[in-house]
């Protein structure tokens, strides 16, 4: 592999009693399409959080190319897109003030800010307050926020959660034009028909750890199964529920 676009190794994290994230070790390549996969409280979001550089990990190290992301680093800062749940956005604004807010922290243009919008398909909705749009068009925004200074690794937290299902479908089409875009991609579901058709690896989480890593298609062929819903079951005796 070039250098990994992520590197991550031993990492554990504890709140409490709770063991939130068990040792978990991987890689991503620059250019790959990388899927989280695991039921709640998997520990998936305590995994990106000390990846991204947002939380301390008790042990273990997360690098971004080549550079630890703890303690936090502002160079990676600009190399990274992290999509903020829709709830995150500044309170009271349009689509275009919220998206040029988030331009003018970047110090990116207010054009670039306008063309993002575009390509997420927002421009009529431009004018619309964030709280008055749909589930789909506020995951939309909060993902060109997350695009707007063109970051090379972009993690998506749960995309796709509370869309309908041609919500789902149209969020698909734009997570793979960033991808082919040249960009890494991270993201987590609790979706694994999606990560199937969207991640060229998986790793699927439980209780802290990584069970299996691999590109879905090879994991569901080493288990002789059908789909990654059979892998999950196969590796933990569990149904996996969403
Ligand atoms: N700030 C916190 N304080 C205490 N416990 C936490 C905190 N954040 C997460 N946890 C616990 O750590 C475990 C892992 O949580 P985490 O949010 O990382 O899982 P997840 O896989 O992202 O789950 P979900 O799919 O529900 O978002 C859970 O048991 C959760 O309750």
């Amino acid at each position: 592999m070039d250098q990994p676009a992520i590197s991550v190794s031993g990492l554990r994290k504890t709140y409490g009693d709770v063991q939130a994230v068990d040792g978990v070790t991987f890689e991503v390549a620059p250019g790959e399409f990388y899927g989280i996969l695991g039921p709640n409280g998997a520990g998936k979001t305590t995994t990106l959080e000390i990846v991204e550089g947002l939380r301390r990990p008790d042990e273990g190290t997360a690098e971004l190319f080549g550079i630890p992301s703890w303690p936090r680093n502002y160079e990676l800062l600009r190399r990274i897109g992290v999509q903020l749940q829709a709830t995150a956005f500044f309170e009271k604004l349009t689509a275009r003030e919220q998206i040029h807010t988030f331009a003018d922290l970047y110090e990116v243009p207010r054009e670039r800010a306008d063309a993002m919008l575009e390509s997420v398909g927002l421009t009529e909705k431009a004018d619309v307050s964030d709280t008055e749009l749909s589930g789909g068009q506020a995951q939309r925004l909060s993902i060109a926020c997350a695009l707007v200074h063109d970051p090379e690794l972009v993690f998506l937290d749960e995309p796709t959660t509370g869309l309908d299902p041609q919500a789902r479908r149209n969020m698909w089409d734009l997570l793979r034009e960033i991808n082919a875009a040249g960009r890494t991609v991270v993201l987590t579901t609790h979706y694994l028909d999606e990560a199937e058709v969207l991640c060229d690896r998986v790793s699927i989480m439980d209780a802290g750890r990584i069970l299996r890593t691999g590109p879905p298609a090879e994991l569901i062929s080493e288990l002789g199964v059908k789909t990654l819903e059979d892998v999950f079951l196969q590796l933990t005796g569990r149904e996996f529920r969403q």
